[in-house]
């Protein structure tokens, strides 16, 4: 029985691809194979070394202690793209909200306790603090051109608006997805100074980490409309808060509410809502279960954010042993030599790095008993091996 921990609500319909018959699933649960999560901070705990992987039911992985997985041998999987379409509605929300002040507006009426004639005569004189713009010809500059960006920026030209994108790792599959008619900018300055709305959709990593600070939101254009569907810290939230009060920024719309911005007039803050629909739900939680049970009984890597793509279909009748080790050279000869000096025939191989991790997956014709598997465990930059008996091709 392979044991599944869920640290968030993960959605039925992914904990389902689980069969009850090889899986117990539950939040308290000790010795877990693997664990799924959403957005739990699991930084701070003392995980298990039981754990063989862990999922991410979603895109952003800055709340997983991914190194500290690599250097355990541990793959981290999230769910690319699973979400990407209810972000990208939310952000065209967020984009609506800021444009036309509705938020605000809102907040107006609700306010108005008049009778009837007077309420009237207050809509009709209260309503000019509320004029918005319209959005075609504007111009939205969007910061990281992956599942999201580019979904936002396509949208963004399909409304009419003038499309800025700057991202200098895009794949190449996202630069095929892209609209032709989105210019790229050189530089996160350049896109800052050129833009009426700004749009950010990058990772939390050390290099994006306030990577929108004072001096860059000096760079944006007066009245300029800040949107941060990514992750509070990319930001400098008390530098956008000055200029939010300085009138050079109309509006920062955000999903991470803070006690210092929650209540600001021009800050529109929702709960980290961006993937809170069911479809989202279910396509990561569907899309990581799938991609945790095809690592537990087959060994393959499918949407690693720390692992090499991995997929080597199950040789008929084989055993089949995983290794993840140091990417550092010689360790495939180790690995096949001892095999050979126990007298195992190999039936099929695959080897992958990525960074500092490589990962071997070897088909043997016969059993493999433990004094091999040990053997393997104790070559130097091992970080751990298993071993799959009658490997089979995973059933749905
Ligand atoms: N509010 C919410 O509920 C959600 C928030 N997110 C956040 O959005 C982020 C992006 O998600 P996806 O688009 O699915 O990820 P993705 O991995 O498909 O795209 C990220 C893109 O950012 C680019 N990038 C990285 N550093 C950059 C930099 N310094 N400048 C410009 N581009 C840079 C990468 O090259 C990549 O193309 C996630 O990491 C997560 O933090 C994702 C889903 C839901
Ligand atoms: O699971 C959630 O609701 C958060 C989604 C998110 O932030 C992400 O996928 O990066």
């Amino acid at each position: 029985m392979y044991r599944i921990q869920t640290l968030n609500n993960i959605s039925p319909l992914g904990l389902d691809r689980f069969p009850r018959n090889l899986y117990e699933v539950a939040s308290e649960l000790s010795r877990p194979d693997a664990v799924m999560v959403r957005s739990a901070d699991m930084h701070g705990l003392d995980l298990d070394d039981t754990i063989k992987a862990i999922g991410r039911a979603g895109a952003g992985v800055n709340n997983i202690p991914v190194d500290r997985m690599s250097e355990r041998g541990v793959p981290v999987f999230n769910a690319p793209g699973a979400n990407a379409n209810a972000v990208k509605e939310l952000v065209l929300a967020g984009l609506f909200l800021a444009a036309r002040n509705i938020v605000q507006a809102w907040d107006y009426v609700q306010k108005l306790d008049d009778s009837e004639p007077g309420l009237k005569k207050k809509v009709e004189a209260g309503k000019k603090q509320f004029k918005g713009v319209e959005l075609p010809g504007r111009t939205i500059g969007v910061v990281g051109l992956g599942a999201i960006g580019v979904k936002v920026a396509n949208t963004a030209r399909d409304l009419g608006m003038n499309v800025l994108g700057y991202d200098p790792g895009i794949t190449v599959s996202n630069a095929w997805r892209l609209h032709a008619g989105v210019e790229q900018a050189l530089s996160v300055d350049e896109l800052l100074s050129r833009s009426d709305f700004v749009s950010i959709h990058v990772p939390l990593v050390e290099a994006t980490e306030n990577l929108i600070d004072a001096k860059r939101l000096r760079l944006m254009r007066q009245q300029a409309v800040l949107l941060n569907f990514s992750r509070a810290e990319i930001v400098d939230e008390a530098a956008v808060l000055e200029a939010l009060d300085a009138d050079k920024l109309s509006s920062y719309v955000c999903d991470f509410p803070t006690m210092a911005s929650k209540n600001h007039p021009k800050v529109v803050s929702l709960p980290h809502l961006g993937a809170s629909t069911d479809e989202a739900e279910d396509n990561c939680a569907v899309m990581v279960a799938d991609q945790i049970r095809d690592y537990l009984e087959v060994g393959n890597v499918r949407n690693s954010v720390n692992f090499p793509e991995t997929i080597m279909p199950p040789t008929d009748g084989a055993h089949r042993i995983c290794i993840v080790n140091a990417n550092v050279p010689n360790m495939v000869g180790q690995i096949s030599s001892t095999l050979a000096r126990h007298e195992l025939n190999i039936a099929d191989l695959i080897n992958k790095s990525r960074n500092q991790i490589a990962y071997t997956l070897v088909d043997v014709d016969t059993e493999a008993d433990e004094a091999v598997l040990e053997e393997i465990r104790g070559i130097e930059g091992v970080l751990s091996v298993r071993y799959l008996n009658a490997v089979s091709e995973r059933s749905s």
